[in-house]
């Protein structure tokens, strides 16, 4: 199995790259996993107080069942990959169930600052939007898509997203071993991608 790791900053671009890169790939041969899904269980809290959670700190991700997960899937056992709900600020009660594919995909904010996930990834790609690019794209995205409003993400945006992007997501760019340019879709990057995924396809 190869696996791709594709991390970088929130509104990078990394579930379109990955949409873009899978389109027109055998879904039977290449599986994608979200770190969303990995995202702390929180049923225990209030909403209130799940609005009040730092999502961008490594912290907020269950990396423990992301690395069984992934461990499994290396070991050909498939698994109930969780789904995550961005309205609810937690996991919902469904999973889905993942089979190992030849190829998986990994992508989240977070996926390249834990050791033990960063060995399993055979490709590291990060993806580079500027900040303010990210932030306009993370507006419109998150009031269109996933319930919130200018004020959230502003605030969101000064006191948790930024300062957590500096300190824990921009630095492990350094691990990469290819960086998109993102600031406008790339699809020559993204051909070459998937040209290295078909070779491993044939
Ligand atoms: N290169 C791009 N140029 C303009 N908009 C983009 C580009 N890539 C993604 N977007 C848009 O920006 C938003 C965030 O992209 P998304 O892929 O969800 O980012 P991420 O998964 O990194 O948070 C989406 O609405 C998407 O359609
Ligand atoms: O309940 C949640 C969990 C996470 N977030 C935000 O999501 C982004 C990560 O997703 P991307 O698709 O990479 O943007 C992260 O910056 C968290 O702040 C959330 O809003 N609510």
């Amino acid at each position: 199995m190869l696996i791709i790791g594709i991390a970088g900053g929130t509104g990078c671009g990394k579930t379109t790259v990955v949409n873009q890169i899978i389109n027109e790939l055998p879904d039977a041969e290449v599986g994608v996993i979200s770190q969303d899904s990995y995202y702390q269980e929180t049923s225990h809290l209030s909403y209130e107080e799940r609005t009040k959670i730092n999502f961008d700190h490594p912290r907020a991700i269950d990396f423990d069942l992301m690395k069984e997960h992934l461990s499994q899937l290396k070991a050909g056992k498939s698994i109930d990959q969780p789904v995550y709900s961005f309205v609810k600020h937690n996991r919902t009660n469904d999973t889905i169930l993942t089979h190992p594919r030849k190829v998986m995909i990994v992508e989240g904010i977070l996926i390249f600052t834990h050791p033990d996930i960063r060995a399993l990834f055979d490709i590291k790609i990060f993806v580079h939007a500027d900040s303010d690019e990210r932030l306009i794209r993370r507006l419109k995205r998150d009031i269109a898509e996933r319930g919130r409003d200018i004020d959230e993400v502003l605030n969101r945006y000064q006191n948790t997203l930024k300062p957590m992007h500096q300190q824990f997501i921009e630095p492990t760019k350094e691990y990469a071993d290819i960086i998109i340019p993102n600031n406008k879709y790339n699809t020559v990057a993204v051909n070459i991608v998937r040209t290295i995924i078909n070779e491993r396809l044939l």
